[in-house]
Formats: structure tokens, sequence, C-alpha cells
């Protein structure tokens, strides 16, 4: 059979790189003041940043596919905002040199649509904003939808150890075509990639999950009764983003939680369709809370979906019974 998707993954690949640079660059100029004062703003630059680059490259590459990006650029084309999008250019500008304003701007436009089609790719440029402003762990996520399915996903995670247990060197990059399985690239450098695959796990006691770091995205109090009813003695694994499906991709989790915290938050595409293709072809699975499988042809909304449960497979029959056991709405 020929491959599928070639360039789309190739492409998809090099643009979540070049956007990592761009938010490594920033990241790495937070400093202590930007946490005292409670400046969003780096994140906020390299939000915009990450999309006006990953766009760029869209563009160029599939100039018919809509992109479905967490972003738009209204408010950064207002007077008030032009210091920032000096700051956003600049940024910019040590990646893609000839980058305008103008350009930039229209780079992240690019990135607008906000209905289902047939073909469309989804982005969320930082995924896990808050990791980013603390340093901690936090994503890039693109993913390319056909016919409501992911065909394509690449997932950019600059802070994870390359390696699971090592602690340097720190960037990988995970990638996925579906039906091909799952792949885990250093983030940078010519290396080649490793083929990631979920845990064996079995006994639901002993699995290891990860669960948000922010009590406000993922309500851990209930998720503590869920692992309780399982047997789980481990504490979770807290951290940001989409991180946390490479986590159980690569077997270093058995189990991703994300109950739902309040009535009312619907989930978001670029949130989870990256992270879904990546685990279910490491060999896991993806439902929601009552073991629907997500709904990516719905718009920007997981609308017809609660929560969601990543699991290495085994596991996920046995989640579900607790999650359902417990009572979580
Ligand atoms: N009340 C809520 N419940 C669940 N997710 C929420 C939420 N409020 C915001 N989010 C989403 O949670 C994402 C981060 O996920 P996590 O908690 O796993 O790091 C955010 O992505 P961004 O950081 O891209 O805005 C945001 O879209
Ligand atoms: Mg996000
Ligand atoms: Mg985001
Ligand atoms: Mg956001």
């Amino acid at each position: 059979m020929d491959r599928m998707f070639t360039a789309e993954h190739e492409v998809a690949l090099a643009a979540v790189r070049e956007a990592a640079v761009l938010c490594r660059n920033i990241q790495a100029a937070i400093g202590p003041d930007v946490l005292e004062k409670k400046d969003r703003s780096p994140v906020t630059v390299a939000d915009f940043g990450s999309q006006a680059l990953i766009c760029r490259r869209l563009a160029e590459a599939f100039p018919d596919d809509p992109v479905m990006a967490e972003e738009d650029s209204a408010a950064l084309r207002e007077p008030a905002q032009a210091a920032l999008l000096d700051r956003v250019v600049a940024e910019v500008r040590r990646l893609v040199p000839e980058a305008t304003a103008e350009a930039v701007c229209a780079w992240i436009d690019r990135g607008n649509l906000t209905a289902y089609r047939p073909r469309f790719w989804t982005l969320d440029p930082i995924d896990g904003t808050k990791g980013f402003l603390r340093g901690d762990q936090y994503a890039i996520a693109l993913a390319l939808v056909v016919e409501g399915q992911v065909q394509v996903a690449a997932l950019a995670c600059p802070n994870l150890p390359l390696t699971p247990g090592a602690d340097a060197p720190r960037g990988v990059v995970f990638t996925a075509v579906r039906g091909e399985g799952a792949l885990a690239w250093p983030l940078e450098g010519e290396g080649e990639p490793v083929r990631v695959q979920v845990s064996a796990t079995a006994d639901p006691a002993q699995a290891r999950f990860c669960e948000s770091f922010e009590s406000a995205h993922s309500a851990h109090d209930a998720a503590a009764e869920v692992a309780r009813r399982l047997g789980i003695t481990l504490p979770p694994r807290r951290l940001d983003s989409q991180a946390k499906y490479a986590m159980v991709a690569r077997g270093e989790a058995d189990l991703y939680l994300r109950l739902p915290t309040r009535p009312g938050y619907v989930e978001k595409v670029w949130d989870h369709a990256a992270g879904v293709l990546i685990v279910t072809e490491a060999g896991g699975r993806v439902t929601d809370i009552h073991g629907r499988p997500l709904r990516f042809d719905l718009g920007p909304t997981l609308a017809k979906n609660r929560g969601v449960v990543v699991s290495n497979g085994r596991l996920h029959a046995a989640v579900l019974e607790a999650i359902a056991a417990v009572g979580v709405a």
C-alpha cells in the first residue's frame, strides 16, 4: 500500500519544530518579574508567533486547506496593541527575516475557520499556556482532520525529556499518520525517530495516571475517587497540556483522566485532536467519560462529548466502569 499523507506529515513536523524554536526563545526570557507582575504577555506573544509560523507553512504547502486555530489577530490589530504586535513580529523575524506586521497578522488569520469542513487543520499554537508561564510543560499541537477523522498529527513538547525517566535532553515531537503508528522525534537535530507504544499494564491497581496541573480544568477530587475505586495507590502526575497524551502514548503513564469540573465547559477540538491520534496509533484508546469516541466533525468544540478518558487500551473498560460507579456527570 502506498503511504498516505506523506507531505502533510512532513510539513506538520517541520511546522511544529519551527514554532517550538520561537516558543523556547520566549520562554527562556521569562524572568521572575513576569511571574510577580502576573504578566501574561510572554504567552500571548508566543501564542500569536507560533500560530503565525505554522499557518504560514500550511499556507505555503496546502493553500486550499482551512485552519481551525485557537487564536485570532483581531485584538493584535488594534492600535492600542501596537507594542505587542511589534514583539510578535520581532520574534517571528528571528525565524522568517522577511516577515512584516501585515504578513504576520494575515498568517494568524489563516487560522480563522470556525465551522466543520471535510478537510481542515486544527492548531493549538501553545497548549498549556499556564504551564508555559510557570516554566513547566506545554505543547504545540497540529492535526489534520479529514471526514471527521484525525489523519495526521504533530505534537511538539519542548520541555518533555526526550527519553522517559531521563532528565535531559528535553524536547520531543510526537507524530502519527493514521494506520502507520506513532513516532517520537528529537525536537532538534537530525536524529532518527523511535516508535512509541503504550504500556502493557493490565492491573488497574497498578495504573500510573496523569491529569491537568490546573484543578479548574479537570476535577482532581473526582479523579481521586475513581483512582481509589480502582485500587490505585500511586499519586497522579500533574502536568499541563497534551503532553499528557504523549505520556500515555509512550507508556510513561497508563491513564490520563480529564473529568469535567463544572457543567457548561465544552472541550475544544485543538486541545485533543493531535493527542488522540498519537495515543490511538501507539495502541491506546481515547473516549469521553461515557465511552463515546471524541467527535471532530462538529466545529470548534467537542459538543457531544463530556470529559476525556485516555488509556493504554487494556485498562479502558475498568476505568469507564469506575467513572460510572463514582457518578461523574
Ligand atoms: N474549565 C475548563 N475545563 C477544561 N479545560 C479547560 C477549561 N478552561 C480552559 N481549558 C482548556 O484547558 C487547556 C489546557 O489543558 P491542561 O489543563 O490539560 O493543560 C487550555 O488550553 P490552552 O492552554 O491552549 O488555552 C484550555 O483550552
Ligand atoms: Mg489548549
Ligand atoms: Mg492554546
Ligand atoms: Mg487558551
